[in-house]
């Protein structure tokens, strides 16, 4: 099966200038759900790339212990407590695009709130997938099938890939991910984002698979990952749920990451986020 290689011009063709009659709730309400009282981190590096990708409207659910913080670092962000459950699920029905998994951790709460929103999520809104809601989705694959998002993106690396897939990392290539795809959502309307140095990105409809041709070592820092699920989903929320968006995301992600690489000998996720709005500003306009 080919593997075609992506790189800017999916960016260009995707990031456009934004018009003058817009306002924030043109370019997507966005739930963030995340990070335990341990890996509050990770959910605020991916609002911070949410943010600074342009997402109209950014809401966390998170521990309490993160409040501080967070709002010290994404002022942007609105603060819910993760283990409100019937506010947080009610909030969930006015969302374009809800990201479940950085730092959330494998509690049992945890796992029960994922069920509710594989269970709530509506045909109307994309679903973005990552980190620890990957494991619990390993330990209850049922789950799965309860899914009706319009859009699921799956943004696993090898390790979370091969709890979820049952493919060990060095068989990880087209053939089998395009079978399990098949198996695990055999309604299909999800896409893959395979992390690692050559990211790889599947999209199970056309069944066609897609190499990320920007990247660099200096990017292997903890909360990378982070970073890309914030963007992918500030990228659906306002250019909406498609292929296109998901590339576009993933290549701007690492194409960030090489600007600051060339002079830098390692790169923070926050540093990716910070390049956003330039990188944006400059693919708009080419
Ligand atoms: N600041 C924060 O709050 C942060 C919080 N975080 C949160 O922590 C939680 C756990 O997530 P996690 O990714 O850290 O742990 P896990 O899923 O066990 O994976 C590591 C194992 O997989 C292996 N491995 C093989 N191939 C690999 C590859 N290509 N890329 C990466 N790993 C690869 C790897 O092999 P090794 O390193 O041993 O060679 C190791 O055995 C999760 O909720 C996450 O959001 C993080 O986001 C960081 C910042
Ligand atoms: N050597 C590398 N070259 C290019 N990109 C890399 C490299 N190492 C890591 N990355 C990128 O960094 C991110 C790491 O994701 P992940 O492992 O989920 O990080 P975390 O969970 O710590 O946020 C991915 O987007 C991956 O492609
Ligand atoms: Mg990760």
């Amino acid at each position: 099966m080919e593997t075609e290689e992506f790189g800017s011009e999916i960016a260009r063709r995707v990031i456009r200038p934004r018009p003058s009659q817009s306002h924030k709730g043109n370019y997507g309400r966005l739930l963030l759900i995340g990070g335990s009282e341990n890996f509050g981190g990770a959910i605020m590096m991916a609002a911070e790339a949410a943010v600074s990708s342009g997402a109209g409207l950014t809401s966390v659910a998170t521990d309490p212990a993160n409040l501080t913080a967070l709002h010290a670092r994404v002022p942007e962000a609105m603060f819910m407590d993760i283990h409100e459950q019937a506010r947080v699920l009610d909030l969930l029905k006015k969302q374009d695009v809800i990201l479940c998994g950085p730092g959330l951790g494998n509690s049992p709460y945890a796992l029960e709130l994922l069920t509710k929103l594989c269970q709530l999520a509506t045909p109307s809104q994309s679903l973005v997938l990552d980190a620890s809601a990957l494991d619990l989705l390993a330990q209850q694959p049922d789950l799965l099938s309860l899914i009706k998002a319009k859009q699921v993106v799956l943004t696993p690396h090898q390790m979370e890939w091969q709890r979820l897939s049952g493919i060990k990392i060095p068989d990880q290539e087209n053939v089998r991910n395009f079978q399990v795809l098949r198996q695990l959502f055999p309604k299909r309307n999800v896409i893959l984002v395979l992390k690692s140095n050559h990211t790889h990105v599947y999209d199970a409809t056309q069944e066609r698979a897609y190499l990320n041709a920007a990247g660099n070592p200096g990017m292997a820092t903890g909360g990378m990952g982070d970073t890309l699920a914030g963007i992918i989903a500030a990228f659906l929320g306002q250019f909406g749920p498609s292929l296109d968006a998901v590339l576009a995301a993933v290549h701007c992600h690492s194409a960030a990451g090489d600007l600051l690489y060339q002079d830098k000998y390692l790169v923070r996720p926050t540093e990716v986020s910070a390049m956003m709005p330039k990188l944006m500003k400059r693919y708009s306009n080419e």
